[in-house]
């Protein structure tokens, strides 16, 4: 991030703005479609979408596979606004921006935050295709200063330092695994600690060893 770099409260508030005005959905959740799960967004019933680049002070996804859509529509009938495709820092986006549709959301009412991305696992009992819900994080990033709440407070988002502990909501968890048992692929899924790297290379063997000793059960460049 550059550490000069602000984006005010009204550039959020903008964006919220534009969005609300050509749509009629005011969704209560926000799910970010990460590699491979952008046919979550096609499945929205009485959908309304646009291309990131016609939203105003939108960020552009330029990562393959990633459609750069914000979908909204009604998912088992709730409001829902889904992104098809997210922003990664290491395509050149600072935090800031990769960071902006959320707030835009919070702006627009949304209450629940959902996101999907593609991981690798480091826990012994997570073949590929597994699903991990997070329970927990380490922020690499973070922990070496590089924050997106770095910068100017902006109490109307939040306090200045925000308590991490049971960020990832355990009704919310404990949900997923019931879905997950009623479906029968309760096998396949598990809890765990996600870590999050810059990116874009892999790991090297000694890197993911590290992470391994350190308790991350699954790795990723996602923010
Ligand atoms: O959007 P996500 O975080 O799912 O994408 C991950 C990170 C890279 O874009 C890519 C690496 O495999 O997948
Ligand atoms: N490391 C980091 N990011 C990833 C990986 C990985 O092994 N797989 C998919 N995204």
């Amino acid at each position: 991030m550059h550490s000069k770099e602000q984006i005010g409260h009204d550039e959020y508030q903008n964006t919220a703005d534009w969005l609300m005005s050509h749509t009629k959905h005011r969704p209560l959740v926000a799910i970010i479609c990460g590699s491979g799960l952008g046919m979550l967004a096609d499945t929205l019933k009485c959908q309304g979408s646009f291309d990131y680049s016609d939203i105003p002070g939108f960020p552009q996804s330029t990562v393959q596979g990633h459609a750069g859509r914000l979908v909204f529509g009604e998912l088992k009938g709730k409001s829902c606004v889904c992104m098809q495709g997210r922003f990664h820092m290491y395509e050149g986006h600072s935090l800031l921006k990769t960071t902006f549709p959320i707030r835009v959301f919070k702006l627009m009412g949304v209450e629940t935050l959902i996101v999907t991305n593609a991981a690798g696992s480091l826990a012994d009992g997570l073949q590929p295709g597994d699903i991990m819900i997070i329970k927990d994080h380490i922020n690499f990033l973070g922990l070496v200063g590089l924050n997106p709440l770095s910068g100017p407070n902006d109490d109307k988002f939040g306090p200045r330092f925000p308590a991490m502990s049971g960020c990832y909501d355990k009704g919310l968890r404990s949900l997923m695994m019931e879905i997950a048992k009623q479906m029968g692929v309760a096998g396949l899924v598990q809890e765990g600690v996600y870590a999050m790297v810059g990116g874009p290379n892999f790991e090297t063997i000694a890197e993911a060893k590290l992470l391994h000793r350190l308790g991350v059960d699954a790795v990723g460049m996602m923010y």
